[in-house]
């Protein structure tokens, strides 16, 4: 069976934790050493407050479930460690230089980086726009201000612009922008508003291109610790997980 180590102990690692399927988390760190702790208790796991013991441990994959800067400042160790990685702060890949040097160093040491599907649907075939034209992407992305840590009384404009933009300003909120540039190879534009009006994290996508069009609209659930984070992000992460040592592909 795949062993994994977690790095971050927060919402979506406790999610994973509850329900994980087809994998044995061995490993915990967080840089709150007591969520690792408590989270140790509930899963049977060993907790680490030191990430160079963490990366010693024997296990296959790490799962980055902490913070862009987590993901910035420990992804190389990782590969170095001999292990593959499993990234949620997708943001951290905005950056095209630490993109490339990341991904440089897996070919080389024969690593796999995955990156989930997090909280939209659509990643999939996205990808197309790899060998063909996609004329127009835009995120529209809606929250209540409590998912955005603020406070609003109406609809509001909060950031109009480029995804790689975006998520250095809201890098709680706006992984799935960098995940769709990603995918589709191209740059991204992305609108975020705050709005008190919806209770749900909204994420509409707009995508023409040689295919056709199309409109993808998700409706999240907010997380119940963790109110920017759309519970489907957990979910996708603990398929990615199951799916990894399973024989058939599904999906593009
Ligand atoms: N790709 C996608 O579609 C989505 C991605 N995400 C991203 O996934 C990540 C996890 O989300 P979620 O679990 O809800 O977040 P939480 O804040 O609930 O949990 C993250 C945990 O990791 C800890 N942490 C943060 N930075 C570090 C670090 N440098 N080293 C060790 N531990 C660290 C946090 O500590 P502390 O509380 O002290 O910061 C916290 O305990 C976030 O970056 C989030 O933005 C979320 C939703 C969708
Ligand atoms: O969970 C969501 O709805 C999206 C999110 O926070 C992110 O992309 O960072």
């Amino acid at each position: 069976m795949l062993t994994i180590g977690l790095l971050g102990c927060g919402n979506i690692g406790n999610i994973i934790a509850k329900n994980h399927v087809g994998v044995e988390i061995v490993a915990l760190f967080d840089q709150m050493p007591e969520r690792a702790e408590e989270m140790g208790r509930l899963c049977h796991a060993k907790a680490f407050g030191d990430i160079e013991e963490f990366l010693s441990e024997d296990f296959d994959l790490v799962v980055e479930a902490a913070s862009v800067s987590a993901a910035q400042e420990y992804a190389l160790s990782v590969l170095e460690h001999g292990k593959d990685l499993v990234v949620m702060s997708v943001g951290a890949f905005a950056d095209e230089y630490f993109r490339e040097e990341v991904t440089r160093r897996a070919a080389a040491l024969g690593r796999r980086i995955h990156i989930p599907s997090g909280a939209i649907f659509g990643l999939d075939n996205l990808k197309i726009g790899q060998i063909s034209g996609i004329t127009k992407l835009l995120l529209r992305t809606t929250k209540n201000p409590r998912s955005l840590n603020m406070e609003c009384t109406e609809r509001m404009l909060l950031f109009s612009g480029q995804a790689n933009e975006c998520i250095k300003h809201y890098p709680k909120n706006t992984n799935v922008s960098v995940a769709l540039e990603l995918a589709a190879g191209r740059a991204v534009e992305v609108e975020l508003w705050a709005d008190p009006d919806v209770d749900r994290n909204v994420h509409e996508i707009f995508i023409e291109g040689d295919f056709g069009e199309a409109t993808i609209t998700v409706r999240n659930r907010p997380s119940p610790d963790n109110p920017s984070t759309s519970y489907l992000a957990a979910l996708s992460i603990i398929t990615l997980l199951k799916n990894l040592s399973e024989p058939m592909r599904i999906g593009t």
